[in-house]
């Protein structure tokens, strides 16, 4: 079969003007305001060995990735779906004998090797920060600070952030609302699929509680608060200690259960959400890295995504292009650049403005509109 030229494999795409650039200053705002906080950037690569995308963070698998055996090394290697597992790798490696905590930025393209209904595209810009030593209501604290704050810096409002406790299941079950290990599994199916009904049938209704109580953050803590199990209240204390400082533009809701897309967050995680964006466009959460000698070290951190946000006509370019006529004096065309413009020179005496996208033109020394 040949391959119509142009075409690429699903869930791939090319970005043009202006997507590309707002892509790209939406990465660079995010990693402004993680720099500004102290993170300091690393650049991981496209692909690595298989071995060591799964083997750091608890849960990711192999299955889940995109691989192919290495002419040159003969070995499997995998494309990351994530860069969070290979910061993790950096931190319990290169970086194991840096003071704790360490606060480490990234930016660029991760691959899943499958689409989903919400997000056909299989390539996504991902761009976040992670802060490694540690998971504790401040780090926590400073990590959603630091994610808010990267989002409005990049223009977008209208956020909601949903709370959720990826391992309160598992720790109930081990706990109060003891439960055999083999039952876990169903109970977690009937708690994503909010079955009430489902978990009275199997005699799970201890649990139901934590189905009901999902929506608008202080009623769901307030009900939750009702049901008064030990690990759970500490849980909304650290929530409660965590949302206070944020602004009041935030909207906060709180899914005790949800954990769709946090396979190994731990005690704590968040989703991200823009009015006008359908689907996410962050999460985040704490979560353990593995090290070589088997040690496990707390870590939390962020992950936002590109793509929605600028599909969604989110960062747009805000500055204006100037039409450079022929003959015009360079030094003036370089203080328009200084004075913000962008300038798109002419080469041709035929050149127009309108084929050049440019808002106005440069006549007898100063901008006019084209
Ligand atoms: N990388 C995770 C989010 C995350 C960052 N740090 C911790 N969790 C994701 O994209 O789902």
């Amino acid at each position: 079969m040949t391959i119509p030229p142009g075409l690429l494999p699903e869930g791939f795409r090319d970005r043009l003007p202006p997507e590309a650039e707002a892509i790209a200053r939406l990465v660079r705002r995010v990693l402004d305001t993680a720099a500004s906080h102290g993170y300091e950037r690393v650049s991981p690569p496209l692909a690595e060995f298989e071995a060591g995308l799964v083997g750091r963070l608890k849960s990711t698998r192999a299955q889940d990735l995109l691989r192919f055996v290495d002419p040159v090394s003969q070995r499997t290697m995998a494309v990351r779906p994530d860069i969070t597992a290979q910061v993790g790798r950096i931190a319990a490696t290169r970086m194991a004998h840096h003071p704790r905590p360490v606060r480490l930025a990234y930016g660029g393209s991760v691959l899943k090797l499958k689409a989903t209904q919400l997000r056909p595209e299989r390539e996504m810009m991902q761009v976040g920060a992670e802060l490694i030593g540690l998971d504790s209501v401040a780090a926590a604290r400073e990590i959603v600070s630091v994610a808010i704050e990267a989002l409005g810096q990049a223009g977008v409002s209208g956020i909601t952030l949903d709370f959720t406790l990826p391992n309160l299941v598992e720790t109930l079950a081990q706990g109060s609302l003891a439960t055999e290990p083999a039952r876990i599994s169903e109970i977690r199916a009937l708690l994503d699929a909010k079955d009430a009904g489902g978990l009275a049938a199997a005699k799970a209704e201890a649990f139901l509680p934590l189905v009901e109580a999902a929506g608008p953050f202080d009623a769901a803590v307030a009900r939750l608060r009702g049901f008064a199990d030990g690990a759970l209240v500490s849980r909304l204390d650290a929530l409660e200690a965590i949302a206070a400082p944020l602004d009041a533009a935030v909207a906060l809701t709180l899914d005790p259960t949800e954990r769709h897309g946090f396979e190994y967050q731990s005690w704590f995680g968040f989703s991200l959400f823009a009015e006008g964006v359908s689907g996410e466009i962050g999460r985040g959460g704490s979560y353990t890295i593995v090290h070589e000698d088997g040690r496990e070290e707390p870590a939390i951190g962020f992950s936002i995504y590109c793509d929605p946000l600028v599909d969604a006509g989110l960062a747009p370019h805000e500055r204006q292009r100037l039409f450079v006529p022929v003959g015009t004096d360079p030094a003036l065309a370089a203080r328009m650049r200084a004075e913000g413009w962008v300038t798109v020179a002419a080469l041709t005496d035929d050149d127009t403005p309108a084929a050049q996208i440019c808002s106005h033109v440069l006549k007898d020394g100063a901008p006019v509109p084209a």
